[in-house]
């Protein structure tokens, strides 16, 4: 049997990159209590590693990148099962936003319901250009109470409405257009991309990129008025390290092959 849960690491000239493929058993990956306990454990793992710099979680196979909540599993919960379920959705949620590299979500196929929830909670959405997208909750009488609060953030107050009220799905052109995905890719091309977005994530300065991360979850956290005291402790505290220093005298030198440069991988 395939194990749920397969974590592969790829050493590349500027750094690790880990690949989370989740795999329940049947064609939709679908997300009970066993896999999420599996992907908690494979993220906390991840969340030591000095030396990772990003992280992509996929589904395996084209069909789904998560078919949403196993239906099998919740249809038989009482009231105590169904809150361990909303809990550990929750803590996954949780453990993508606070590990310290970016997340990138492939989408390929469904994304559905929880798995909705938890490509939200990723830093960055690419999807196959089939992709489609859905939140049909409350079709199952269920509201929709986890990584779902971040979808005012990316997609605004009444498209995320549209979404959970009306449980319709909606396609990959549209969820692009929406902001719910940053990037959209025919399907033969999606490993490219992805490379190439790895590889621009992997130009930054690797302690920029880590911090920038956990400010940016800061700012979603805080209102907006918070917002600035911890950018400005952030933006001091680089200058602890070599980073900020070494970056901008090699853009001042004009080396050519300096990471900081703008410059695309394209
Ligand atoms: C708190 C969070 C809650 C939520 O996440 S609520 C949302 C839960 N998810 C859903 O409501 C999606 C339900 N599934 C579907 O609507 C359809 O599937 C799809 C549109 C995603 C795909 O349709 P197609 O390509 O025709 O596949 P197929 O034959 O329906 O499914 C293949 C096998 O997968 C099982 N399955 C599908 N989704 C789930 C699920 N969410 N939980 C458990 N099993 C699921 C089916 O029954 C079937 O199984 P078999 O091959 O034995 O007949």
């Amino acid at each position: 049997m395939t194990p749920a849960i397969v974590t592969r690491m790829r050493e590349r000239p500027e750094g690790r990159v880990a690949r989370i493929t989740l795999a329940q058993s049947g064609p939709l990956n679908v997300l009970g209590l066993g896999l999420m306990e599996d992907l908690a454990a494979a993220l906390r793992d991840l969340a030591g590693d000095e030396a990772l710099r990003a992280v992509v979680l996929a589904g395996e196979g084209a069909r789904a990148f998560i078919g949403g909540a196993d239906l099998a599993e919740l249809a038989e919960a009482d009231r105590a099962m169904a809150q361990d379920f909303a809990v550990r959705l929750q803590g996954v949620c949780q453990a993508i936003r606070t590990l310290p590299v970016p997340v990138i979500a492939r989408l390929q196929g469904w994304t559905i319901g929880a798995g909705l929830e938890l490509a939200c909670a990723c830093d960055l959405r690419i999807a196959a250009s089939g992709a489609l997208f859905a939140m049909p909750e409350l079709r199952m009488g269920l509201p929709c109470v986890t990584g779902a609060a971040l979808l005012p953030g990316l997609i605004g107050w009444g498209r995320t409405r549209r979404l959970l009220l009306t449980g319709e799905p909606i396609d990959a052109a549209t969820a692009l257009a929406w902001g719910l995905v940053e990037e959209v890719v025919e399907e033969a091309e999606l490993e490219r991309a992805l490379e190439r977005l790895v590889g621009e994530i992997l130009a930054g300065a690797p302690g920029a990129v880590r911090r920038q991360k956990a400010l940016m979850r800061q700012w979603e956290d805080l209102l907006p008025a918070e917002r600035a005291a911890p950018g400005l402790a952030a933006f001091a505290a680089c200058w602890d390290g070599p980073e900020p220093r070494q970056r901008l005298r090699a853009v001042l030198a004009g080396a050519q092959d300096a990471a900081a440069r703008v410059r695309t991988s394209r």
